[in-house]
């Protein structure tokens, strides 16, 4: 590798968020906090604020191809991942891409519903995420209800989440992280399942909160930054359930609805000199 261009870089391949709390803007604040050089491909611009998404338009294919063609010409993208997708075309375009450039481990986290109940996703991207893009998949991090919508089953206790789990490895994701953070259980327990079988399970204590904006974006930029630092899955993971365990702890006063994370929280956890 040229050593001028020796810099860790990440990708992002998403939505954006007006907010500032989800999509491109939260993992871009993740990827800045992990001290991997944070770069984007846009598929879709919302307006959306913490009360909700207002409206979206996702951009054309050539502007997407351009995006991609733009960083292979001149990156070095060690590590990259998906967010919301819109529909079955962007889907299809976003994995013509990654099949054409290599820009490392390919986290997919398959955003379908935003918390205030907008669909980022189509039907028929859901369909297109599960037979196409999945393959290309080194990790998928779905939350239940998309890890349900994947299996087209119930999740109803923990032995049904790690079938579950392994039902998604099936369709073509070489490791499999299901989120708990749904629901209003003491506990929050998310599952990994690594490629070799081998599970393990990732258990906190639920914090009480409304400001819950951006926590999958948060997790899975986490994930893709290690990876770009040089990780193995499984500390990659450990490590992105510990900043957004910090991120939601530190809780900050921003907007009237699902409030933005804190996603300074664990460099200053870390060291109190950090920022
Ligand atoms: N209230 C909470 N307390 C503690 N941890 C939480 C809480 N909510 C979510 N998490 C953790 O945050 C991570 C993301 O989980 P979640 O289920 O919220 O993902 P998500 O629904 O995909 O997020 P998003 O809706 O932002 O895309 C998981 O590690 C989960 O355990
Ligand atoms: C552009 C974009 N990407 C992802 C989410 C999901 O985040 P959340 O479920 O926390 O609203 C979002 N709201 N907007």
């Amino acid at each position: 590798m040229n050593k001028i261009n020796s810099f860790p870089q990440a990708l992002t391949i998403a939505g954006t968020d007006s907010g500032g709390g989800a999509g491109i803007m939260a993992d871009m604040k993740t990827m800045q906090e992990c001290r991997v050089f944070a770069t984007a491909v846009v598929v879709a611009v919302t307006a959306q604020n913490t009360v909700g998404v207002q409206n979206f338009q996702a951009l054309s294919e050539e502007i997407i191809n351009d995006q991609f063609s733009s960083l292979n010409d001149d990156l070095e993208i060690r590590a990259c991942k998906s967010g919301m997708l819109a529909d079955a075309d962007h889907v299809d375009w976003v994995y013509q891409n990654l099949d054409k450039y290599d820009f490392g481990p390919f986290v997919l986290d398959p955003v379908m519903i935003a918390k205030g109940g907008a669909q980022l996703l189509s039907d028929q991207g859901i369909e297109m995420i599960k037979t196409k893009l999945i393959k290309l998949a080194t990790l998928i991090t779905p939350n239940m209800p998309e890890a349900e919508r994947l299996i087209d089953d119930k999740i109803e206790s923990q032995s049904g989440m790690l079938i579950a789990a392994q039902k998604i490895q099936k369709l073509g994701a070489k490791n499999v992280l299901i989120k708990g953070g749904h629901g209003d259980s003491e506990t929050v327990r998310d599952l990994v399942l690594l490629e070799d079988g081998n599970y393990f399970w990732m258990d906190s204590k639920r914090v009480h909160t409304d400001r819950t904006h951006g926590t999958g974006d948060t997790i899975s930029s986490a994930i893709v930054s290690r990876l770009a630092l040089g990780d193995d899955m499984r500390s990659a993971i450990l490590f992105g359930k510990d900043f957004v365990e910090k991120a939601i702890k530190n809780t900050i006063q921003v907007g009237h609805g699902h409030g933005p994370l804190n996603h300074w929280a664990y460099n200053l956890e870390q060291n109190k000199n950090a920022i």
